[in-house]
């Protein structure tokens, strides 16, 4: 027995001579010390996140590019933070603790808040026509912000394709590649994970031709995945399909819908008639006490429709009170933010409470974008905090005028407040004029300026 145990000891010596534990020790421990690192840094990023921006009551975000990034954060980037922390620290029951308790509180942003924002980032750049390379460089509008990064780009170039708009996210992904090859080392996305979003979401939303185009591309890459080769050729039936296929339907945009766009960039061909000789502008009081010694600046827009907009009808101090008491009631537009051309009177003319008049108050500037636009006058009226735009929906006859049709530009940089004040039928049967011609269709008849205006022309 001594001799064995002796023998096993022999063992022993000869194991620690051979040395062979010891680079298992120190590579455990590197190991070790590598997941401290890494946690320090998910740790830092955590802290990045949640920093200084938020804590600061005043904080805003103002231009889209800083919202994109914001939104990105502090819901894509946060949630593989906080997932990849699990991970390291899933044995500590203390530190799953306090991640969870993290990840509970940052339920407000989400995925689809990400998806939203870059919606109106595209809404933007294509109303106004901006370029893929000044936006991903952060040059649009009077304020310069940080360039986006390879990876941002490609999340907006995902979004775009959802949206089917390939040529954008054609030019998106161009960028995200010319971008990745700038970041060298710093990359975040490989090419191959960037054509295989492209060609997923092409396929998904049904363009097969680029699906087949994105493909290829792919399996020049990897020519021998076998599952993107069938994805090519499942791509390559549907394309046959869809080519022979008799309706193929293609959205086009119709007349008003491009004068609408063409309004809020700010190219207003006058359709209506001669651009009038003069702006006319006055004082008006409309026989009311409090007005006869503080009367209203007043500009006319236009005849018929008849549109005004009344100046600084609003101090910058109700205007806070009203945004603070009224949420409910007001509307605030998102960046990018728009309404589309509608109309506000109902079309049932019998509707008792249509709505004769719309009394709009601007309750903020907006920097850039977000006018008023009325595609069949052509006029677009721009947000000034305090003034307020009027028009009448219907005729005196109650019947609804469409050229009062209108919309909202979509807001590219700032931040967007009105408040709506609708003049209905249903109780102005006293205050209303009531026309002795069935037909009546002029408003300012019964306006003695306007009477005056109107023969001037327009
Ligand atoms: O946002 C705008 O300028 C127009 C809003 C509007 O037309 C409405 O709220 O009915
Ligand atoms: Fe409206």
């Amino acid at each position: 027995e001594l001799y064995s145990s002796v023998g096993k000891l022999h063992d022993v010596f000869q194991q620690l001579r051979a040395d062979e534990s010891r680079p298992l020790l120190k590579h455990l421990i590197t190991q070790q010390e590598n997941r401290l690192d890494k946690i320090k840094s998910l740790a830092k990023t955590l802290r990045e996140l949640s920093g200084q921006e938020i804590r600061d009551p005043e904080f805003t975000v103002h231009h889209p590019l800083d919202a994109f990034r914001f939104i990105r954060n502090h819901s894509i980037i946060f949630n593989i933070t906080t997932t990849e922390m699990l991970k390291e620290i899933h044995l500590y029951k203390q530190g799953r603790i306090v991640i969870e308790s993290l990840l509970k509180n940052i339920t407000i942003i989400g995925v689809d808040d990400l998806k939203g924002i870059i919606r109106g980032i595209l809404e933007i750049q294509i109303t106004y026509d901006l370029t893929t390379k000044d936006m991903a460089n952060g040059k649009f509008g009077s304020l310069k912000v940080e360039p986006l990064s390879a990876a941002e780009c490609q999340d907006i170039m995902v979004v775009a394709y959802l949206e089917k708009r390939y040529d954008t996210a054609k030019e998106w992904f161009n960028m995200a590649v010319n971008k990745m090859d700038e970041e060298g080392d710093r990359m975040t996305t490989t090419p191959l994970s960037l054509l295989t979003r492209a060609a997923e979401a092409s396929a998904t939303t049904g363009n097969y031709l680029e699906a087949v185009h994105w493909y290829s591309e792919i399996v020049a890459i990897e020519p021998n995945s076998r599952y993107h080769k069938y994805k090519l050729r499942v791509s390559k039936k549907m394309l046959d399909e869809y080519n022979n296929s008799p309706n193929q339907d293609q959205k086009t945009l119709n007349d008003l819908e491009n004068r609408f766009i063409e309004g809020c960039q700010g190219k207003v061909p006058r359709l209506l008639g001669p651009v009038p000789k003069r702006l006319y502008c006055d004082f008006d009081d409309n026989g009311h006490a409090f007005l006869l010694i503080q009367p209203v600046r007043r500009e006319l827009i236009s005849l018929d429709p008849y549109i005004v907009v009344y100046h600084n009808v609003l101090s910058k101090k109700t205007i806070m009170s009203i945004r603070e008491d009224f949420k409910p009631r007001v509307t605030n537009y998102g960046i990018g933010g728009q309404y589309f051309i509608h109309a506000d009177y109902f079309d049932d003319m019998h509707q008792l409470d249509n709505r004769i008049a719309t009394f709009m108050l601007y309750m903020s500037d907006v920097e850039m974008g977000g006018g008023t636009n009325f595609p069949y006058v052509p006029e677009v009226v721009y947000p000034q905090m305090g003034s307020a735009v009027f028009w009448y929906n219907l005729y005196p006859n109650n019947t609804s005028n469409q050229l009062t049709k209108h919309g909202g530009c979509p807001v590219a940089i700032g931040d967007k407040w009105i408040a709506n004040i609708w003049i209905r039928l249903n109780g102005n049967e006293f205050t209303k004029p009531c026309p002795l011609d069935a037909n009546e269709k002029s408003w300012t008849k019964y306006m003695k300026r306007e009477r005056e205006w109107s023969k001037r022309g327009r």
